[in-house]
């Protein structure tokens, strides 16, 4: 289940709660790890706080928003970090890559601007000079006409194109771990397929750790070393990608996987039924009980830990017996 080196944590996340100003709660009993060259995905439906908790880690929450637990970074507290140090750990440790490349572009200045910025301001390389480096980076992330591509400014690029100037852009800075909030949800199919592939690629060329945020379990699966199944503000499954597609043991999971097309079969999707909660809806019980086909009383009333069952971590007061008779996914209430 651990990621398979000894090596210390960089990004270790304990027991992570966030309250808003109005008092709603939006994370809870958040917790989970990444090594330096792991991937880890946060996979659920909208609302249940996968994009709060990688503000939490650059510390960009909503104003008044209050975090309990911990955050740390390579043995550091990201929670106790002063200004000027957060300032550092958010231009030269971590990277985020946006959702929607066109929001996250400033639509008056050039390409070439917004990928020199950083290296001429903070780092004092001669302009021309980091020109070239930003030539370099763009045809790392396959845009070889870098020379023209500088000039233009964000509307002249596709989407696709656009997203792949982000990726430079956040390697530019050498980081360590990079955020990815649904980086590919904004552009078409095919592009979709091509700038995660790129994204891949160059995270393990720079070996570095990654938390990708997405609604798509086969994507997190195809690029990601663990999957951490959210819902309602807090993690019900966390458990090895790589056929997780086959020994899901949450019911939530199980849910999430009957839902989506699968290629290959006959079988059609079948809905999770009702409508995912966010943290501050769900009661005193397993967050998931209002829509488990599984629940009895208890699920109702103790909300349960998350606990390993085999290799998995999952939270679920069943899961032995409903694991016992074979794969979840075949078994009906
Ligand atoms: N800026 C904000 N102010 C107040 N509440 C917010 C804010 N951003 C998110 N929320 C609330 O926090 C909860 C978690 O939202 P979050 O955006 O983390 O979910 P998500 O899983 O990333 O969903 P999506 O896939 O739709 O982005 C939701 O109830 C949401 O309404």
């Amino acid at each position: 289940m651990n990621a398979p080196t000894e090596e210390q944590p960089l990004l270790d996340i304990a027991d992570l709660r966030i309250d808003l100003r109005d008092g709603r709660t939006v994370l809870h009993d958040v917790s989970y790890a990444v090594r330096p060259g792991d991937s880890l995905g946060l996979v659920g439906e909208s609302g249940s706080g996968k994009s709060m908790s990688l503000k939490a880690v650059l510390r960009m929450l909503p104003a008044g928003a209050r975090t309990a637990g911990g955050i740390s970074f390579d043995g550091r507290s990201v929670t106790a970090m002063n200004l000027s140090e957060l300032r550092a750990f958010r231009a030269g440790q971590v990277a985020m890559i946006p959702q929607d490349p066109r929001t996250a572009a400033n639509p008056v200045r050039t390409i070439g601007d917004f990928l020199t910025e950083v290296l001429v301001r903070s780092r004092g390389v001669a302009r021309r000079q980091a020109a070239e480096q930003a030539i370099r980076q763009l045809a790392e992330v396959g845009i070889p006409d870098g020379e023209q591509r500088l000039r233009q400014h964000p509307h002249q690029l596709s989407g696709g194109l656009l997203q792949r100037v982000m990726i430079a852009a956040a390697l530019a800075a050498e980081p360590r771990l990079l955020l990815a909030d649904e980086p590919t949800t904004a552009l078409d199919v095919t592009t979709q397929q091509e700038v995660m592939a790129i994204l891949d690629e160059q995270r393990h060329r720079h070996r570095l750790a990654m938390v990708l945020v997405t609604h798509d379990l086969d994507l997190a699966a195809a690029v990601t070393d663990r999957i951490a199944v959210m819902y309602a503000g807090t993690i019900v499954e966390l458990a090895l990608s790589e056929g997780l597609h086959r020994t899901a043991q949450h019911p939530y999971t199980a849910g999430l996987l009957r839902s989506r097309p699968a290629v290959g079969t006959r079988a059609r999707p079948v809905s999770l039924p009702g409508r995912s909660l966010s943290a501050f809806e769900a009661g005193t019980g397993c967050v998931f009980a209002d829509r488990c086909a599984f629940a009895e009383e208890r699920c109702r009333s103790v909300r349960p830990r998350l606990e390993a069952h085999g290799t998995h971590l999952v939270a679920c007061h069943r899961v032995a017996e409903l694991t016992a008779a074979g794969s979840l996914l075949e078994t009906t209430p």
